[in-house]
C-alpha cells in the first residue's frame, strides 16, 4: 500500500473503472492520505445548458480530496465517445505521453496517491504507435484491474493480465465488478478468476441501484494491494 499512485483499467469500456477508481479515493482518503484522480484522456462529453462536461472526471473530481487544476487533472478531451486516437485525428491533436506524464508529476507533488483512470481497455491506442499500456509503463504505476462481470469477461480478464505482464508492470490488484446482476454461473466465473488472475482480488462490488462511493469504498481491501 504504499504506492504513489495506480493506474486503473478494465476489461472493457463501461466496465466500472471510474466507479472504482472513485471508490479507491474514497478508501486512501479513509486512511487520512491526500487523494488525487486523474483522467488523462476522456473521450464522450454530455452538454448541460450549453456547456461541455466530462462525467469521468467531474466524478473523479469529486471523490479526491485534494483541488488540482483542471488541465493536470484531465489534459486531454474529446467531444465524441469514440476511441481517443480517432477523436484526437479528427481534430488535428496528437495525444502525447509526456505531457500526461509532466500532469502526473504536478499531481503526484500534490498528494499521497494518484489514481488514474485509463480510457477503454489496456491496449487502447493514444496515437498511431502508442497505446495505453505504454502509458501506464511511462507513469511507472502499478495497475489495478477492474473486471466487469459479465459473460466473456474471463477471457478479456486474462488477455488483460497478459498485456499488463508483457508491458513489465505489476498487476497490484483486481476488482470484480457486478455490471451485469442476471449474469449466470457469476460465483463460478469468479472462482475461475480466483484461480488464474495472479494477483489480489480487492473486493467484489455488487450491482448498485443507487451510486454511493463513500460506501462502496468498504469493499475495497486496500491492504490487499502489492
Ligand atoms: N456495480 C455497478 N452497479 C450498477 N451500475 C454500475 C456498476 N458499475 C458500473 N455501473 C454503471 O455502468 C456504467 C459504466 O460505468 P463506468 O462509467 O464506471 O465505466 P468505465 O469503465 O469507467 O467506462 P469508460 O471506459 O467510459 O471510462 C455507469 O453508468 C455506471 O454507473
Ligand atoms: C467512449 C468510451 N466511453 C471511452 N471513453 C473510450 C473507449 C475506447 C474504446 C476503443 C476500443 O477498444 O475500441
Ligand atoms: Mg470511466
Amino acid at each position: 500500500m504504499t504506492a504513489r499512485g495506480y493506474f486503473v483499467t478494465g476489461t472493457d469500456t463501461g466496465v466500472g473503472k471510474t466507479l472504482v477508481s472513485a471508490a479507491l479515493l474514497h478508501a486512501f482518503a479513509a486512511r487520512s492520505l491526500r487523494t488525487v484522480g486523474m483522467k488523462p484522456v476522456a473521450a464522450g462529453c454530455e452538454w448541460r445548458d450549453g456547456v461541455a462536461y466530462w462525467d469521468d472526471v467531474e466524478q473523479l473530481r469529486a471523490a479526491a480530496n485534494v483541488d488540482a487544476a483542471q488541465a493536470l487533472v484531465n489534459p486531454y478531451r474529446f467531444e465524441p465517445a469514440i476511441a481517443p486516437h480517432i477523436a484526437a485525428a479528427q481534430i488535428a491533436v496528437t495525444i502525447r505521453l509526456d505531457v500526461i506524464a509532466r500532469a502526473c508529476d504536478a499531481l503526484q507533488a500534490q498528494a499521497d496517491v494518484v489514481i488514474v483512470e485509463g480510457a477503454g481497455g489496456f491496449r487502447v491506442p493514444l496515437n498511431e504507435h502508442q497505446d495505453m499500456a505504454d502509458l501506464a509503463r511511462r507513469l511507472s504505476l502499478p495497475v489495478i484491474l477492474v473486471v466487469g462481470m459479465r459473460l466473456g469477461c474471463i477471457n478479456h480478464a486474462l488477455l488483460s493480465a497478459e498485456a499488463i505482464h508483457h508491458a513489465g508492470l505489476p498487476l497490484a490488484g483486481w476488482v470484480a465488478n457486478r455490471i451485469d446482476p442476471a449474469m449466470a454461473q457469476f460465483d463460478a466465473s469468479l472462482a475461475t478468476l480466483l484461480q488464474r488472475l495472479n494477483a489480489p482480488l480487492l473486493g467484489v462490488v455488487p450491482w448498485l441501484a443507487r451510486m454511493d462511493f463513500s460506501a462502496l469504498s468498504t469493499h475495497l481491501l486496500l491492504e490487499k494491494l502489492l
